[in-house]
C-alpha cells in the first residue's frame, strides 16, 4: 500500500486543497484552454503505461435471463463466474434498460456540463430533506492537490427508494426549475439500473452457488451512487488520467461509456482496452462485493484515459448496501479452517466514510480500510 494516500484527518484533505484559481474554479473551459498539462494534473510515470489490446470480457445476454430460460441461466453464470475470479469485468447486452432513457441521461449530462462555472456549482453537495445530495465537482481540486482527474463529475447520492419528487426537487433546488426534466430522467435512470442490478445479484448468487436470493435481498433495501464523468479533451493525454486506476470501493458498477472510448481494465497483468459498445452496459465487481464473496470475486482495477481530440462522458451506476447494514459472507463461502474470513464486519457507512474523509480511493482501499479500522477500533484486532 501506497502510504502517501493514507491521510489521517480530515483536516489534511483541507490542506491539500488548491489555491486560487484552482480552488473552486477547474471546469471544462479551464482544463479545454489549456495549452499544455499543468502540474497537479501528472501522474506518476509508473502509472502511465498504455494498453495495447482489446479486453475479450464476456458479453452476457440477459434477454434469456430475463425470459427464465434455466439452461442458459447456468451457462451465463459460468461464464460470469470465471471473468470474476480473473479480473472482475463483464459486459451484458439486452439488459432492459431503455436505450432512449440511456440517452436522454447524455442530452442532461451535455446540458449540464456546458453551463457556466458559476451555474455548476449551485450543485456542490446540495442536500434534500432525504438526505440525497448532487454534487458537482471539478477535477476534485477541492479535495486534493496533486494527480489531479482530467475530468468534471457530477454525483447523485441516493438513499434507498428515494420517492420520486426528493430527486426532482433536489434538482430543481439547486439547479432550478429548468432541471426538473433532468431529475426525472436521474430518477427513472436509477430505478431502471436498481432492477438491473438486482437481476444481476441473482445471477451472482448462482454463480458462486450461494441461494439465488442471497444478494438480491441483501441489496433490495440499498442505496445507490450514480455519476455522470466528463473528459474534456487533454493536449498531451500520456501525461494524466480522466480517472486514475482504482476499484470502485462500492459494490457493483454498472457503466455505460460513450462511443469516445477510454475505459481500461486491468486483467493478466496488462492494461486491456474495453471497446465501447453502445447497446452494452460494463459490469464492474466493487471491493464492498468482493467482501461479501469472502475474497472469492476480484474487484476489477480500472482507468479511465483521456485523448487529445474530443470530449468523453460515460454514466456511472454504483450499487451500495443500505448504509447500516453489515457487510459479510454468507455462512456457505465460510468454511472453517479452509475457507477463514477474509475480512472483518464492517458497514458500508464506514467504509464510504474512509473514502470521502481519509483515503483517496486507489486499488487497495478495501486492504487501507480494514488496517485502518483494526488500528482504529481495537474489537476489530483479532477478527
Ligand atoms: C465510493 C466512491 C469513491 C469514488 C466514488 C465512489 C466509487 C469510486 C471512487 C473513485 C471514482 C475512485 C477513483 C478516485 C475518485 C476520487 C475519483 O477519481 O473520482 C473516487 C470516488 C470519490 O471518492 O469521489
Ligand atoms: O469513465 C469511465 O469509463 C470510468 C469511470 C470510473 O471508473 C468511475 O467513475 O468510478
Ligand atoms: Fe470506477
Amino acid at each position: 500500500m501506497d502510504s502517501t494516500h493514507l491521510l489521517s484527518s480530515p483536516l489534511e484533505i483541507q490542506d491539500q486543497t488548491l489555491v486560487d484559481h484552482h480552488n473552486s474554479s477547474i471546469g471544462s473551459s479551464f482544463l479545454q484552454n489549456q495549452t499544455n498539462v499543468p502540474k497537479e494534473f501528472l501522474w506518476p510515470k509508473v502509472d502511465l503505461v498504455n494498453a495495447h489490446q482489446e479486453l475479450l470480457e464476456p458479453l452476457v445476454d440477459l434477454e434469456r435471463f430475463f425470459r427464465g430460460d434455466e439452461l442458459a441461466i447456468q451457462q451465463s453464470a459460468k461464464v460470469i463466474r470465471a471473468a470474476c475470479l480473473t479480473h472482475g469485468c463483464f459486459q451484458v447486452i439486452n439488459h432492459g434498460v431503455d436505450s432512449h432513457l440511456i440517452n436522454a441521461a447524455y442530452y442532461h449530462l451535455n446540458r449540464f456540463f456546458h453551463l457556466p462555472l458559476s451555474h455548476k456549482l449551485r450543485a456542490r453537495r446540495a442536500t434534500t430533506a432525504g438526505l440525497n445530495t448532487l454534487s458537482y465537482s471539478g477535477a476534485h481540486s477541492d479535495r486534493f492537490s496533486s494527480n489531479l482527474p482530467w475530468k468534471e463529475t457530477l454525483t447523485l447520492r441516493v438513499h434507498e427508494n428515494p420517492k420520486e419528487s426528493s430527486v426532482v426537487d433536489l434538482f430543481k433546488s439547486s439547479l432550478g426549475d429548468d432541471f426538473e426534466e433532468m431529475g426525472i430522467t436521474y430518477q427513472k435512470y436509477c430505478e431502471g439500473m436498481k432492477s438491473l442490478a438486482l437481476a444481476v445479484m441473482e445471477i451472482l448468487a448462482i454463480s458462486l452457488g450461494v441461494d439465488r436470493l442471497h444478494y438480491k435481498n441483501y441489496f433490495q433495501d440499498g442505496g445507490s451512487i450514480m455519476r455522470c464523468n466528463y473528459y474534456p479533451p487533454c493536449p498531451e493525454p500520456g501525461l494524466t488520467f480522466g480517472t486514475g486506476p482504482h476499484c470502485d470501493a462500492t459494490s457493483l458498477t454498472i457503466l455505460h461509456q460513450d462511443e469516445v472510448g477510454g475505459l481500461e481494465i486491468f486483467a493478466n497483468n496488462k492494461w486491456q482496452i474495453v471497446r465501447p459498445r453502445q447497446d452494452a452496459l460494463v459490469i464492474n465487481i466493487g471491493e464492498t462485493f468482493t467482501a461479501l464473496t469472502n475474497g472469492r470475486y476480484k474487484s476489477c482495477l480500472h482507468r479511465a484515459v483521456v485523448n487529445s481530440e474530443r470530449a468523453r462522458k460515460s454514466l456511472v451506476y454504483f450499487v451500495c448496501p443500505r448504509e447500516d447494514k453489515v457487510v459479510r459472507p454468507p455462512e456457505y463461502l465460510v468454511q472453517g479452517d479452509q475457507l477463514p474470513r477474509a475480512y472483518p464486519d464492517f458497514t458500508w457507512s464506514d467504509f464510504l466514510h474512509f473514502t470521502q474523509n481519509y483515503y483517496r480511493a486507489d486499488a487497495h482501499t478495501l486492504h487501507s480500510f480494514i488496517k485502518w479500522l483494526s488500528s482504529s477500533n481495537p474489537i476489530h484486532q483479532n477478527r
